[in-house]
């Protein structure tokens, strides 16, 4: 990298400046790859035999394997048909359509259009290998939907996250030249766009497992793509598990004897996506199915490493910035964090400040699991002219996605991992722990880069330390809370240790998660599914909050435990923490504060957003919100998750318009029914101890209730820090627990 002293660009931390190559002097510090011109592709050796694609059978008579699965290249070589096929129309297209059919074409998939759907058709089954930025996700339902392939049912997209399958609903609805909802749609988690006329559904694997319920073989769907099968979602793994199951139900020729063909199913097609290196594994876990690489990557992405490890991946981040911003041709930069997001955007922007005026403008946008879908949309909107986006995300948007505008990637190496510490340990919870990425994960992160032309990637690790990393991560079954799944699968008369999983997680998991549903009522001694598990997993909320909400129908408190888990449930904080003005803010929200905790604070504020609602204008209700340091956003999602969790109790005859006005004990009591787990008792230094495991736990200093004593306490979660934090916390009558019969000696 050339470099540069004409600009005066901020020390952080007071050290060297980094323009004159400090970090990024590829002699020095940075290794490209090869020739710099790329990447790093799988390493398989795909087989391209004399223009036809290879026969990925590898079974013997007897099922034994004698062959490995091959996979086959598309290359646009070898006489593979060139993509005449588009289906969209040709002559009524706007200009950005006829823009967006060219760059269909350009893709790297294109060229093995036809061979594609030849073989797709050939097999009930399909794992797809291709490199990030191939085509896959957004091309694939539509060729299936153009050659027919689909059939009547809808094509459904899995996508472990939110984001992706919204963002990639809208791509692909734009290159249809319709709008969401109609041929193209989504369906996620509290928001569903789809309409009659839907044939390609992007959807979370939870929203698929849940439909599950309802549809035991998925009957409504054709053809179901695992994208980024690779994450081993705990979802993705329960849905491949259940797709086996279903395709043996709908494919087998001998069901269909003895079905009238009124009541026979369409085949199902299973395509399993991935861009890294798994193939193998997914393959087999399918009985050999066939494996077929797609070549290509339509733009190079040239990587960087460290000379030497990075002890502080924050201001290491912000001077790899800076020094793009300052060295570098226009192109947005995404930064990929494990957490400190807010610190992080700080820094930048005092920095930023200082920048001569001549200086392109930087504009930040942070992306985060927990952050309002509407404040994440924003990285997609056009970079305004003379500005630098500066995009600041966890690794939501690792995968699948195509922020516009992102030529260049920063890669701290690390990420945040769900991890499930037990009982045994002083756990019994899901803990968030900060760890380092995988090569996977680098991949995709790289991935961002070149969608829309070259891309460069800076990793903040020692290449070294790349070729050290985990190919990829351990699945989310091995790791994680089973409670909500364990509970789907009883609904769908299966169970964990039945299950044909990829992954089997261990007993004491396993066992950990019955016990739960057991506290929960949601299932008997002999782990069969009660009535009441049956209407908890009709809601779509964890198992504690689904109990809490049936509770409450017994407590006559429905109305109010409603508006408190619609809360609890969005996916933003209510509470505004703005680390200058917390003393404001605490300040300004002491009238909602309530002498039993927080729940009954959230529901504080329920009520007096519903009462400036009825009363004042649009505006006035977003001042309001201001003054008091309270998400509006998350006020009025939980509107619309209320609307949602309405209807289901409808159906379940609860009646949601109960209220036990102004009686608070109903509304706690409703709420610890499911969080019963999550209760701890007053110890006489003042910590509390869990009731349900060893460890010693403090009130966050966010709760209303930090600076009291009381006898015994239920929260909605555990922060794990240098100690574990109890958060979302109300005091409660240890009585209480005595009423439950003799549930927590039953535990201890
Ligand atoms: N929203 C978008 N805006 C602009 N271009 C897009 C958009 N979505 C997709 N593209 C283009 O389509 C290409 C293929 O995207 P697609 O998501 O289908 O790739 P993929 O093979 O599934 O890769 P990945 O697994 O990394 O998402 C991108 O590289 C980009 O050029």
């Amino acid at each position: 990298m050339p470099s540069t002293t004409s600009t005066q660009v901020p020390r952080p931390n007071g050290k060297a400046p980094h323009v004159n190559g400090k970090h990024f002097d590829k002699s020095k510090k940075y290794t490209s790859f090869g020739d710099g011109s790329d990447d790093e592709r799988p390493r398989k050796t795909p087989l391209v035999l004399n223009g036809s694609l290879t026969n990925g059978k590898a079974h013997g008579p007897n099922g034994q394997r004698h062959k490995k699965p091959r996979p086959s290249r598309f290359n646009g070589q070898n006489g593979l048909v060139n993509g005449q096929q588009d289906g969209s129309s040709k002559t009524s297209l706007k200009p950005s359509s006829i823009a967006l059919q060219a760059q269909r074409k350009s893709l790297p998939i294109a060229k093995g259009r036809q061979a594609l759907i030849d073989e797709i058709n050939k097999h009930d089954i399909t794992v797809l290998l291709g490199e990030t930025g191939s085509g896959k996700t957004t091309q694939i339902p539509q060729y299936l939907l153009e050659s027919g392939l689909a059939g009547t049912g809808i094509i459904a997209v899995t996508q472990p996250r939110k984001v992706a399958a919204t963002s990639l609903a809208e791509r692909v609805a734009a290159e249809r030249g319709t709008l969401v909802g109609k041929l193209v749609g989504y369906s996620v988690r509290f928001d569903e766009r789809v309409g009659p006329d839907t044939r390609i559904k992007y959807m979370t694997d939870g929203m698929i497992v849940r439909e599950l319920l309802s549809d035991r073989l998925l009957s409504n769907y054709s053809v179901v793509i695992v994208d980024e099968a690779h994450e081993r979602t705990l979802r993705t793994d329960l849905l491949m598990a259940s797709l086996k199951r279903i395709q043996r139900e709908r494919n087998s020729p001998t069901d269909l004897k003895g079905k009238s063909s009124a009541n026979r199913l369409n085949p199902l097609k299973i395509i399993i996506m991935s861009a890294t290196l798994d193939a193998e594994k997914f393959s087999t876990f399918y009985e050999n199915a066939k494996i077929i690489y797609i070549k290509g990557r339509q733009h190079p992405v040239k990587i960087f490493h460290t000379a030497q490890g990075q002890q502080d991946y924050g201001d290491s981040a912000m001077r790899t910035f800076f020094q793009i911003h300052t060295d570098r041709p226009p192109g947005d930069v995404l930064i990929f964090l494990p957490e400190d997001i807010e610190s992080l955007q700080k820094s930048i922007q005092v920095f930023a400040k200082r920048l001569p005026q001549d200086k392109m403008e930087v504009l930040i946008c942070p992306m985060y699991a927990a952050q309002a879908p509407i404040e994440n949309a924003k990285v997609f909107h056009p970079t305004p002219p003379r500005t630098r986006k500066c995009i600041l995300a966890t690794n939501i948007a690792e995968t699948s996605l195509t922020i516009p505008g992102v030529k260049y990637v920063i890669d701290t190496g690390k990420c945040k991992e769900k991890r499930y510490l037990t009982r045994d340990t002083g756990g019994g919870f899901d803990a968030l722990l900060t760890t380092d990425i995988t090569k996977s994960s680098a991949m995709q992160r790289a991935g961002r880069a070149g969608r829309e032309g070259t891309g460069f990637c800076f990793r903040l690790y020692t290449e070294e330390a790349y070729s050290k990393m985990e190919l990829s991560t351990q699945p989310e079954i091995l790791r994680c809370s089973l409670v909500s799944s364990l509970l789907q699968l009883k609904c769908l008369g299966e169970d964990l240790d039945e299950l044909e999983l990829m992954d089997k997680p261990d007993d004491i998991a396993i066992i950990s998660a019955y016990k739960s549903l057991w506290l929960l009522d949601a299932i008997n001694k002999n782990k069969e599914i009660t009535p009441l598990g049956h209407e908890m997993a009709h809601f779509p909320l964890e198992p504690a909050y689904a109990r809490a909400v049936i509770a409450s129908k017994e407590y006559g408190c429905t109305s109010e435990v409603l508006d408190i888990i619609s809360i609890l449930s969005s996916s933003s904080k209510l509470f505004l923490d703005i680390s200058e003005q917390r003393e404001a803010a605490a300040e300004a929200r002491l009238k909602f504060k309530h002498s039993s905790g927080d729940h009954l604070t959230i529901l504080n504020v329920v009520r007096a957003y519903h009462d400036i609602s009825q009363s004042e204008a649009k505006a006035a209700r977003k001042d309001w919100c201001r003054k008091h340091f309270l998400n509006e956003r998350t006020l009025l999602e939980a509107n619309n998750i209320r609307e949602q969790l309405r209807r289901v109790c409808s159906r379940l005859h609860i009646d949601y318009n109960t209220t036990c006005r102004d009686d608070e004990q109903p509304i706690i009591r409703s709420i610890a029914h499911g969080l019963v787990q999550n209760s701890a008792f007053i110890q006489p230094d003042g910590s509390y101890k869990q009731s349900m495991a060893q460890s010693l736990v403090k009130i966050h200093p966010s709760s209303s209730l930090c600076d009291k004593k009381v006898e015994a306490i239920i929260y909605d979660e555990l922060i794990y820090t240098n100690q574990i934090y109890a958060r979302g916390v109300s005091s409660i009558h240890k009585s209480f627990f005595a009423t439950l019969g003799t549930l927590i000696q039953r535990q201890a």
